[in-house]
């Protein structure tokens, strides 16, 4: 059975819950034991897959668990906004960590090296490739290359103000051209990932609501604090 029936098994039996496992960075959780840790709790509480940054992390998570990894490497380039996954040996040195799907920026941005460059070393490397999109137009250039899944990833991250609710919309529009969807991005309560579910989406990806504490700290002190006397 193929890597995408085994995670559609998955989906079926336990729902479609992907968590990403990135804590804040330098935040004492930024550890590859505590990484590799809140993605076993994630298996074991029922998560589909879980999705990680950089190659320690990496290794320790798949020394853990037996679920799917996405894994990225983020990196900021002095020349591109493109963070996710920009280079070839990226590729390569996630697929030998253990990545069962690797993830790279799908935008159409100035890049180190071409999104097809990128497909073709994924699919070399014989991993499953999803691309993190900000629009429709990405998501449909993605697909057409080969990206197997696409992701809602970087909607709102390419304008200035980024936008407090998850893009639902874009979920529809790449399900209705045919993409396998993962919503990823501001799902920050069950009902808006069960809303992306009614939305078309194959799987929904959670981090901060789930793994990252400063920001769930950050949302409690807020609201109370707008209530407070
Ligand atoms: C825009 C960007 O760089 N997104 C990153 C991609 O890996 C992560 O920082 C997000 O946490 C992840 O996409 C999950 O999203 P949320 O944390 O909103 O559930």
């Amino acid at each position: 059975m193929s890597l995408l029936e085994q995670i559609n098994e998955a989906i079926a039996a336990r729902g479609g819950l992907i968590v990403s496992c990135q804590p804040v960075p330098g935040s004492p959780l930024d550890k590859p034991d505590i990484v590799a840790a809140m993605a076993l709790a994630a298996e074991q509480a029922g998560a589909v897959a879980v999705r990680i940054e950089g190659l320690k992390n990496l290794q320790a998570t798949r020394r853990m668990v037996s679920i799917p990894i996405i894994g990225i490497i983020k990196r900021d380039l002095p020349d591109s906004p493109v963070r996710i996954t920009p280079f070839l040996e990226d590729v390569d040195a996630l697929a030998q960590a253990g990545a069962d799907i690797i993830a790279f920026d799908g935008t159409e941005r100035p890049r180190p090296v071409p999104v097809k460059a990128l497909l073709e070393r994924i699919h070399s490397c014989q991993r499953v490739a999803m691309a993190d999109c900000s629009s429709l137009q990405d998501g449909l250039y993605c697909q057409q290359l080969g990206a197997e899944i696409i992701g809602t990833t970087l909607s709102g991250y390419l304008t200035r103000e980024t936008p407090e609710e998850p893009d639902l919309p874009l979920v529809s529009a790449l399900r209705d051209r045919g993409c396998r969807v993962v919503a990823e991005g501001r799902f920050n309560s069950p009902p808006l990932a069960a809303q992306a579910m009614q939305h078309g989406a194959w799987a929904v990806t959670v981090g901060s609501a789930i793994t990252r504490l400063e920001h769930i700290c950050q949302w409690y002190r807020e609201a109370m604090q707008k209530v407070a006397k």
